[in-house]
């Protein structure tokens, strides 16, 4: 609701009461246009404040309404109610003005901001536009360059920019709300005349076509298939070429089209799910909400290599103190040199003070005997995890927490390596560690909820979404990308190449296809697992090269690899490039050729495959995978799988995520697909419909948010 006061006699005050944000719903939108009315028709007041409870101004719409029938005033009336208003109406902006926020702020005559306040139209990221006049009353305000920025990418700005922008009148470091009183008073006899934005003549710069043109090119070289932005811009478009009425239409006509869209539902269940993942609980049943985190102070990483200095940058940046552990001394001091350089480029990036003190470098072990919690980022190699267990068993403090940064081995192993499992926690960075926002936190059958908690609570406050996972071979991400690359394989095998593959999966959204990936990651790395698991060996020869344990195997990877192909680092791979490290990838006919020779000797005759069964072959047997991960009790909800897949593995955020795509094509459509392919590759592996999707398939497909009601409770498995 909203809620009306006096205050100093002659002002309204209109504050908004919807925690946490103040999220414009049907009942706050209804108290802001009972209270405008009341204001305007009191004599006594002269002039009016909107501020927002608990020091933030508004979040924008209530996006949980969007699902729903609408009720209540809608936005763009009352917006206009509070611009046409007779008499004056200050915005005073604390915390946030976001979206719907920031256009209920610019309907205001003046606006009034505290020096923490962030400003901004994110409704891009949900797939919208700003649809209740921002993109009409901004450009007015600050002109198109500076709105097309900010609404087609949803930065938010700080006050300061804010005002550098024209988009505020005054900032303070004091009491916002207050300066805005006195301010209001000060501006009760004014005319408004010059205050309505929507009176504005909308700037036209000479070079107008080029700067839609560039804009637009920008937006569809990033937004990869997301339309959300470039109607952003033809949005914008029409604040110049049109009357503000016309612009208005013109405004609620695209948002329109974006409202209905199936990105916009996408990307709305995407920002519940990055939120949801917070609320985790574990298969023994630890929950967030009753498990304590311990504090942290200092922390250790051991093992300098490519992730442990990213990791390290991490720790730093978030503030703790860091013990950075090196047993050999030239990596020790190459590590040095690299992790400061990336604090300098961070911390000039985030015109930060620079957090080089944080960090204890040595080549000992022993360093890490007073930490909280120590990180183990040494190579993927079970024996040297196990040994350094031991070690920081018998090193550690009691209490302290032992993590592990491995993409897929089993945590309990470790864990039994120590004289604590209860305090082995698996936390699961990706690269680079100081970029990528996403944390797989992964409990054993024995990790205790307070172990979990500190895990999770860690990688927050390192800036990271961290999604707790169950203990199995590859957690949530790579267990379900095994099944993805096994796919891209075999469909190379069938007929098809990588750029064809990788084409399809560009279009649908993906950043790089799959083989572009494995080029970029290394094709060694996965080769060096298959041989630790015994799948590469010169004994698999005839018959038996293209099966392991009795199904389908691909060894196409192996083959490359044993030509010394391991992608971008060794100049080819999958595709050729320029030189050793080359970016660009380009067809190599001698993959061609290599291909020919290798159907041949197997006897396997090449057809055209069209694009809808490399999306599918690649797609629903990884889908599959994640509906057996649900089974298994890895994963709590489809809302975990989905944030890994988008955060961690480059699936289009516009599609939700495997689980919630799959929701949309129709489960019973996923069942139906992986069946028709089963029927004609009876010897590929993974397209069997697990037994959970099946059930939901079964029950019509319910709504995604129903699916934990079917899912059986939780347990960790392996
Ligand atoms: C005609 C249509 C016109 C306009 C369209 C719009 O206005 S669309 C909405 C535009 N606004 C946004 O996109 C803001 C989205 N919210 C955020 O970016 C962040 O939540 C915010 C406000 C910066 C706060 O971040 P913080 O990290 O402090 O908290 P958190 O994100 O965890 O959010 C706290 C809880 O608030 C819920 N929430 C946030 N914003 C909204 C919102 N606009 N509507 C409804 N609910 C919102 C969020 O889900 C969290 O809930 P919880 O149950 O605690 O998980």
């Amino acid at each position: 609701m909203a809620f009306y006061s006096r205050v100093s006699g002659s002002v309204g005050m209109i504050t908004l009461q919807n925690p946490p944000v103040n999220a414009l719903s049907a009942a706050v939108r209804q108290g802001i246009v009972d209270a405008m009315h009341r204001a305007l028709s009191e004599p006594e007041v002269k002039s009016v404040v909107i501020c927002g409870q608990n020091g933030k101004f508004c979040g924008g719409a209530d996006i949980g309404e969007f699902g729903a029938k609408m009720t209540g005033p809608p936005l763009v009336p009352m917006v206009h109610l509070i611009e046409a208003a007779s008499k004056p109406v200050v915005a005073a902006i604390e915390g946030i003005a976001l979206g719907g926020g920031l256009e209920l702020a610019l309907s205001c005559h003046y606006r009034i901001a505290h020096s923490k306040a962030r400003l901004g139209f994110p409704e891009v990221a949900l797939g919208l536009l700003p649809g209740a006049g921002g993109t009409q009353r901004l450009p007015r305000l600050i002109g198109v360059p500076a709105s097309l920025d900010l609404i087609t990418t949803g930065r938010q700005v700080t006050a300061a920019e804010a005002r550098q922008l024209g988009i505020v009148d005054e900032v303070t470091d004091l009491n916002a709300v207050d300066a805005a009183v006195k301010f209001a008073q000060s501006v009760a006899d004014k005319s408004l005349d010059a205050r309505r934005i929507s009176t504005y003549p909308c700037p036209r710069p000479p070079d107008l076509d080029t700067i839609f043109e560039r804009a637009m090119q920008q937006v569809r070289r990033s937004a990869r298939g997301a339309i959300a932005p470039g109607t952003c811009v033809q949005a914008v478009h029409a604040a110049v070429t049109l009357p503000y009425a016309k612009g208005m239409e013109r405004e609620r006509e695209l948002f329109s089209v974006l409202f209905n869209s199936g990105q916009a539902r996408a990307l709305q269940y995407y920002f519940f799910a990055q939120r949801a993942v917070s609320r985790w609980s574990t298969a023994s049943g630890a929950r967030w909400d009753t498990s304590k985190p311990r504090p942290v102070h200092k922390a250790a990483v051991i093992g300098l290599g490519t992730m442990g200095r990213g990791i390290t940058v991490s720790l730093a940046q978030a503030g703790f103190s860091v013990v950075a552990v090196e047993t050999q001394e030239k990596q020790l001091s190459e590590a040095k040199q690299a992790v400061s350089g990336m604090l300098e480029r961070g911390a000039k990036r985030r015109g930060v003070p620079l957090a080089h003190d944080k960090i204890k470098y040595s080549c000992s072990v022993q360093a890490v005997a007073d930490v909280d919690l120590v990180i183990e980022a040494v190579f993927e190699d079970m024996a040297l995890k196990k040994t350094i267990f031991q070690q920081l068993s018998a090193i550690c403090k009691p209490g302290a927490l032992l993590c592990t940064n491995t993409s897929g081995l089993d945590i309990d192993e470790l864990a039994s390596q120590t004289q604590s499992p209860e305090l082995v926690v698996g936390m699961h960075f990706f690269a680079p560690a100081h970029v990528m926002q996403l944390l797989e936190v992964v409990y054993g059958p024995r990790s205790s909820p307070e172990a979990v908690a500190t895990a999770m609570q860690m990688g927050k406050k390192m800036g990271k979404v961290s999604v707790a996972v169950g203990n199995c071979r590859g957690f949530v991400g790579n267990r379900m990308l095994k099944l993805y690359l096994e796919q891209a394989f075999f469909l190379l095998e069938e007929g098809a190449t990588p750029e064809q593959v990788d084409q399809v999966l560009e279009e649908f959204g993906f950043p790089m296809g799959v083989f572009k990936v494995s080029d970029l990651s290394g094709l060694d790395i996965g080769w060096k697992v298959r041989k630790a698991d015994g799948l590469v060996s010169p004994a698999f020869t005839g018959t038996s090269a293209r099966i392991r344990g009795g199904s389908r195997y691909s060894p196409l990877g192996d083959l490359l690899c044993e030509q010394g192909r391991f992608g971008q680092k060794t100049g080819k791979g999958w595709y050729q490039y320029d030189k050793p490290g080359g970016r660009v990838a380009k067809p190599d006919p001698w993959l061609f050729g290599f291909l020919e020779d290798y159907r041949a000797q197997h006897g396997l005759v090449a057809r055209r495959i069209d694009h809808q069964e490399v999306l599918e072959r690649c797609l629903y047997p990884l889908i599959n995978e994640g509906f057996q991960i649900l089974q298994d009790g890895i994963a709590a909800g489809p809302e975990d799988i989905d944030v890994i897949y988008v955060l961690g593995y480059g699936w289009p955020r516009h599609r939700g995520g495997p689980m919630f795509y799959a929701s949309q094509v129709g489960l019973d459509k996923v069942v139906e697909r992986l069946e028709h392919y089963q029927q004609i590759h009876p010897d590929v592996p993974g397209l069997q419909p697990c037994r959970l999707l099946r059930k939901l398939a079964a029950i019509s497909n319910p709504a995604i948010h129903k699916w934990r009601e079917v899912i059986q409770k939780p347990r960790s498995q392996l």
